[in-house]
């Protein structure tokens, strides 16, 4: 039996977790304290029990919660075949996972990346098997999502790149095939829209909510792109935007000092209650 290690139990790992164990993989997912793993697990028991409200199958929470493991620190990935990392957008504290997991797991076990902006083959570098490393930049709400950026880095082998395929498919998920450039394709638009929507709240152009109404009612867009940062989490935003300005040194990726702002304020998004838009604690 595989054993799927999930590394970050924030928006995205919670999201990975579900998809895996909805659809019969074993996970054991982790992250710093128990508090977080908690906050998960009902969080996991909460989005599973709503799964058919929100279109996706029907499933019973006990038994997907049954298939999920929780553990404080990246070294109980130790046994995993596949370990998906979803951490921070920062480059010190994925550097300080991946040195772990590198330490602790078996040489045949895969990292795949969950990032939004930063290279993959910067992060296998700091493993001693960049040939099993992959990214794959997930969509959020994972278990919503059909499809996923699949990102090889410059050493992956096809073998990695072909195993991490198969996994997808096995969580419904089709692979769309990009090459290793930091943002990949959706977040160099996306993080681009969303800071200069951010901008334009920030010199009283117009509300956020106005800013959205334009994107939903002119463009036919579902959700407007501060909406969507809600959605994302204000602080990840904020993070991908200076991984892209630092990477490629273009001031087009200036990030918006009100995504600093809000950042710092804990005005995080619907995870902390409140970002652009107030949230019911739920
Ligand atoms: N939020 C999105 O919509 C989205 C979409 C695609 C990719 N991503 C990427 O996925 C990754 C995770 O994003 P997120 O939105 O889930 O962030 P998040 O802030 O919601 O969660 C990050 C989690 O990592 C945990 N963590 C930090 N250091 C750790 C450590 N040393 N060991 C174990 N856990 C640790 C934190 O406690 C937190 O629970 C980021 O790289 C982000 O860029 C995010």
């Amino acid at each position: 039996m595989t054993v799927i290690g999930v590394v970050g139990a924030g928006v995205m790992g919670v999201g990975v977790a579900q998809n895996l164990a909805q659809t019969g993989h074993d996970v054991v997912l982790v992250d710093k304290d128990e508090e977080i793993l908690a906050a998960a697990r009902a969080t996991i028991w909460r989005n599973a029990r709503m799964s058919r409200l929100m279109g996706g199958p029907a499933l019973d929470p006990d038994d997907v919660l049954s298939r999920i493991t929780t553990a404080v620190g990246a070294e109980a990935v130790a046994k995993a075949d596949v370990v998906i990392e979803n951490v921070t957008e920062n480059w010190d504290v994925k550097r300080s996972v991946y040195e772990t997991m590198d330490a602790v797991c078996g040489p045949d076990t895969i990292f795949v990346v969950n990032t939004s902006a930063i290279p993959i083959t910067k992060v296998a570098a700091v493993t001693g098997r960049p040939d099993k490393v992959v990214g794959v930049h997930f969509m959020n709400p994972v278990p919503a999502k059909p499809a996923c950026e699949l990102i090889p880095g410059f050493h992956t082998t096809a073998e990695t790149v072909e195993r991490v395929r198969d996994l997808l498919s096995a969580m419904g998920k089709k692979a769309i095939d990009v090459k290793d450039a930091c943002g990949f394709v959706s977040n160099r638009v996306l993080m681009l829209t969303v800071n200069e929507a951010a901008f334009l709240v920030h010199e009283g152009v117009a509300t956020a909510e106005s800013v959205d109404e334009v994107f939903r009612s002119c463009f036919g867009h579902p959700m407007g792109p501060l909406e969507t940062a809600d959605l994302i989490g204000v602080d990840t935003i904020l993070y991908s935007v200076e991984v892209l300005y630092e990477h490629y040194a273009d001031s087009k990726y200036r990030p918006c000092p009100l995504l600093k702002q809000m950042t710092d304020a804990g005005l995080h998004g619907r995870k902390s209650g409140r970002g652009f838009y107030t949230y019911d604690a739920n």
